[in-house]
């Protein structure tokens, strides 16, 4: 096999298939390409300050402005930056991926900078058929003015430019439009560099409209010095609404200098699902970087919205959103730290202010209390639960109740509060979300109070047992309407418990429960599967309808000679109780119910 010689060959790259990547993969909206022409637009200026060190001075105390003219079919942007030499232009605006950003020689300032991928300038070719870069270095005394000027198929030229047409150091970038493209027009780049610029440390003026907009408004509006803390709080209230869309409940300020990320954070003033997107608005240093973040605070504080500004948390490449890394896991501890310190000090300071909160965001404080013992017990006095003392704080439930049982779900608790209620037990209902981890968690704080997780047996010790005699003679009564409640396979019972009003309860575990649903999946189902539920069979103890032996009703209905009538009674006094449970009819239930209600109709109004 003969070998031949190998030679060098460089990529080409594909320019219209490359700005089709940007656009289409990289970038959410062509939009973008203001933000990439301000941002270099800052570095540019930053890149100055670092050669040239009077350049500042020479400003006197106006900051460095940014030009922006428009006509909707040719945009220039002007900086007095640091401008680009010759060699310059061809290494970095003609290199794809080429970038000043990363230069070893100004380590010291590349932190400063906002780009670093040297992909930005092309973004504007999503919106531009030609991009003429005209620019004059600031770092020699008598540079040459190059213009640089590239098209969408992929090709540049670069001349040198008459001295006049760029007296001063900084750069021009010129975009003619694609035809039909309106992303020039002079509202829409006033709007966007609006969105994207405001609170950046250099003047923009976009020109072209009925009149020149200044776009930026610094400092950033947390930084803003102010005559009182109520004309700060009005400041920061109206600048939510303009910016998040609504008046906050409290403004928190955010200050974590690990991240250096300073900030806000706005309390809804409107309760939200914990699974809801929250959408943050992150600034990296000064720039907007996107109005949707969601990972800058942790899960728990689904009850705020934050407007921050960072000077060292990392971006995508598309720079909109931020990088999840350790860096951010870090920011978003530090800043759960400083909302959980907010909380605390409302307990401390303003409780009426901590009401309004939790009237509207109590489960995201119960949330957030699980994890943080601290916090738990600073607001343990201020969060509700439903008890059988009413809705109440756990310390006063606990003054009042030992043990605290604990009733796991809705279900069980609605089962037995009335009677529990009757005999001074003190339940809570743990079946709201996070509600019985606080209740357990409630001996860590206050080791003198118990809790216990509620059996049935601690109910039905309460229903005392009839004497032999009372019970013998309700046997033929028992034996007839057992009959009756055999197809909802219910067991009767008479027992004497208080109050005197409940005529019967319903008493139902959950093992009952369970093998009730195979009980009916298995009646649903067809003979295949009919065959396995049956195999799965369990003897579960029944659910049991507890007559009261001291309600009025019931000891006449026990008396009644007719057994049918006896039946019909019973059976409503289960469908009574059944409702009272709150738990869902099954059809053998409702068919139940409905022959009752007949019967009992049929009875009434017969001669
Ligand atoms: N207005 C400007 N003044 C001076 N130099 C500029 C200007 N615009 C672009 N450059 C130079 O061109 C290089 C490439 O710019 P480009 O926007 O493509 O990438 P970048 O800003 O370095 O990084 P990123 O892709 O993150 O934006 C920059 O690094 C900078 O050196």
């Amino acid at each position: 096999m003969s070998e031949t010689t190998p030679t060098s060959h460089t990529f080409q790259v594909d320019l219209r298939g490359l700005v089709d990547l940007l656009s289409h993969h990289l970038y959410s909206s062509p939009r973008v390409y203001v933000r990439e022409l301000l941002q270099n637009a800052v570095d540019a200026v930053t890149a100055r300050r670092a050669v040239d060190p009077g350049f500042d001075a020479a400003l006197a105390d106006s900051p460095a402005s940014v030009r922006i003219v428009t006509d909707g079919k040719r945009l220039s942007i002007t900086d007095p930056g640091v401008g680009l030499t010759l060699p310059e232009v061809h290494k970095l605006l003609a290199t794809i991926g080429g970038s000043s950003k990363r230069d070893e020689e100004i380590e010291g300032a590349r932190r400063d900078f906002l780009g670093q991928f040297g992909i930005g300038l092309l973004a504007c070719f999503t919106v531009a058929s030609v991009i003429t870069v005209t620019s004059r270095s600031a770092k020699e005394p008598d540079a040459t003015v190059v213009r640089w000027t590239a098209r969408d198929d992929g090709s540049y030229t670069v001349t040198e430019a008459p001295a006049a047409e760029h007296p001063e150091p900084g750069t021009t970038v010129e975009l003619v439009a694609r035809p039909g493209e309106d992303w020039l027009r002079p509202e829409k780049v006033a709007g966007l560099a609006r969105e994207y610029g405001s609170l950046l440390p250099v003047d923009v003026t976009v020109e072209g409209g009925e009149a020149p907009v200044l776009v930026t408004d610094t400092p950033p509006p947390w930084e803003r010095a102010y005559q009182s803390p109520t004309a700060r709080r009005l400041a920061l209230n109206a600048y939510c609404e303009e910016v998040m869309g609504f008046p906050p409940l409290d403004v928190i300020d955010l200050d974590v200098p690990l991240a250096g990320i300073k900030g806000l954070a706005f309390v809804l003033p409107h309760a939200t699902s914990p699974s809801a997107r929250p959408a943050h608005r992150v600034h990296l240093k000064r720039m907007l970087l996107t109005d949707t973040a969601d990972n800058l605070v942790p899960e728990w504080a689904f009850f705020v919205r934050c407007v921050v500004d960072t000077d060292s948390l990392r971006p995508t490449a598309s720079r909109e959103s931020l990088y999840d890394d350790e860096a951010l896991a870090v920011t978003r501890d530090a800043i759960g730290a400083q909302l959980r310190e907010w909380i605390s000090r409302l307990a401390a300071e303003d409780p009426t202010r901590l009401e309004s909160f939790l009237s509207v965001h109590e489960l995201g404080v119960k949330a957030l209390a699980r994890h943080d013992a601290d916090l738990l017990a600073a607001m343990l006095p201020w969060l509700r639960f439903e008890t059988t003392a009413g809705s109440t704080s756990l310390p006063d439930f606990a003054r009042a109740y030992q043990p605290i049982y604990l009733a796991d779900t809705v279900d069980e608790y609605r089962q037995v509060a009335q009677i529990a209620a009757a005999q001074g037990i003190g339940v809570v209902n743990g079946g709201y979300t996070y509600d019985a981890e606080l209740v357990q968690a409630l001996p860590r704080i206050d080791p003198q109070v118990k809790v216990e997780t509620l059996q049935p047996g601690v109910i039905s010790a309460s229903l005392d047992p009839l004497d032999a005699e009372a019970e013998l003679a309700l046997q033929g009564f028992l034996n007839a309407v057992r009959a009756r409640l055999d197809p909802v396979d219910v067991d009767v019972v008479v027992r004497e418990f208080s109050p005197v009003s409940v005529p019967a309860l319903l008493l139902d575990d959950r093992e009952a429960r369970r093998e009730r649903h195979r009980a009916e999946a298995e009646a649903q189902a067809d003979d295949l599967w009919g065959g396995i539920l049956a195999s799965i069979k369990q003897h579960a103890p029944r659910a049991q309808l507890v007559l009261n032996h001291r309600n009025p009703t019931v000891r006449r209905v026990s008396a009644i000679g007719d057994p049918e009538l006896a039946g019909t009674a019973v059976e409503s006094l289960y469908g009574q109780a059944l409702l009272m449970s709150h738990r869902p009819l099954r059809s053998a239930d409702t068919a139940l119910l409905n022959r009752s209600f007949m019967n009992l109709l049929e009875h009434i109004t017969k001669d």
